[in-house]
């Protein structure tokens, strides 16, 4: 597995007001619209902004700006195990995985894992973990259209990617494009890489594809896994 070792970055991370009291607040009523979404269509897309607050997503925002700048983010792969290779014709990102350890990193996977609790309970989907990494898309970057995991790997079973970038203009490029799951060939949906917007989707099913960022493009994507421990592909 691609994975990197984030180091936490205190020092270089300004003082910050803190996590605003009242957030994150991952409710029932949000818990059940994902399920709703993904059980009826597969994916969706909301604004996350008042789940997590924008205090925990600035934090996060500068968290990968900071491995940014200061190059400690690397070029990401495709396939694991053997088959595992760094092919810059299919995607171009940059990635770092994500430890939980700083605040901002435990706040958000405290978050992960009250959704991960709640897509159990009302999809019985059997999630044991998930992992996360940060990424990065500089200008001219882009990720082909694919599919986060293959059937019957029992791998990577939800797939979750928020964005963290303010005022994201349509001519900024870097959409990302979702597949319709019973033909790839239709587009039906088109979700914009603004700050605290979120998309999830089902793994094995949804087709998707990053467009070509026209500027810096940061996010952080999750997986929700069915295994205990990496299965090798
Ligand atoms: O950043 C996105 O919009 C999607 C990224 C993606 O598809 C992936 O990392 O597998
Ligand atoms: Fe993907």
């Amino acid at each position: 597995m691609d994975s990197q070792v984030v180091t936490p970055l205190q020092d270089a991370l300004p003082e910050k007001p803190g996590i605003v009291p009242g957030f994150p607040n991952v409710a029932d009523d949000w818990l059940d619209l994902i399920a709703d979404g993904l059980g009826e269509y597969g994916w969706l897309t909301l604004d996350a902004c008042a789940v997590f607050g924008r205090g925990l997503l600035t934090q996060i925002a500068e968290e990968v700006a900071i491995l940014d700048r200061t190059d400690n983010l690397r070029n990401a792969g495709v396939g694991r195990g053997l088959d595992h290779t760094r092919d810059r014709s299919v995607r171009r990102d940059k990635i770092a995985w994500l430890q939980g350890v700083t605040p901002a990193q435990q706040q958000f996977f405290s978050c992960l894992d009250e959704l991960q609790n709640g897509l159990n309970r009302r999809l019985f989907l059997g999630l044991k973990r998930f992992e996360a990494h940060y990424a990065t898309y500089h200008e001219g970057d882009f990720y082909r259209r694919h599919l986060d995991s293959f059937r019957g790997r029992a791998s990577r079973v939800v797939s979750l990617v928020l964005y963290l970038n303010e005022g994201w203009q349509s001519g900024d490029g870097g959409a990302l494009q979702v597949f319709n799951r019973d033909n790839e060939n239709e587009v039906c949906g088109v979700v914009t890489p603004e700050m605290g917007r979120m998309v999830i989707f089902m793994s094995e099913e949804v087709p998707h594809e990053v467009l070509p960022a026209n500027r810096t493009r940061y996010s952080v994507a999750c997986w929700f896994r069915q295994d205990e421990v990496p299965i090798p592909l």
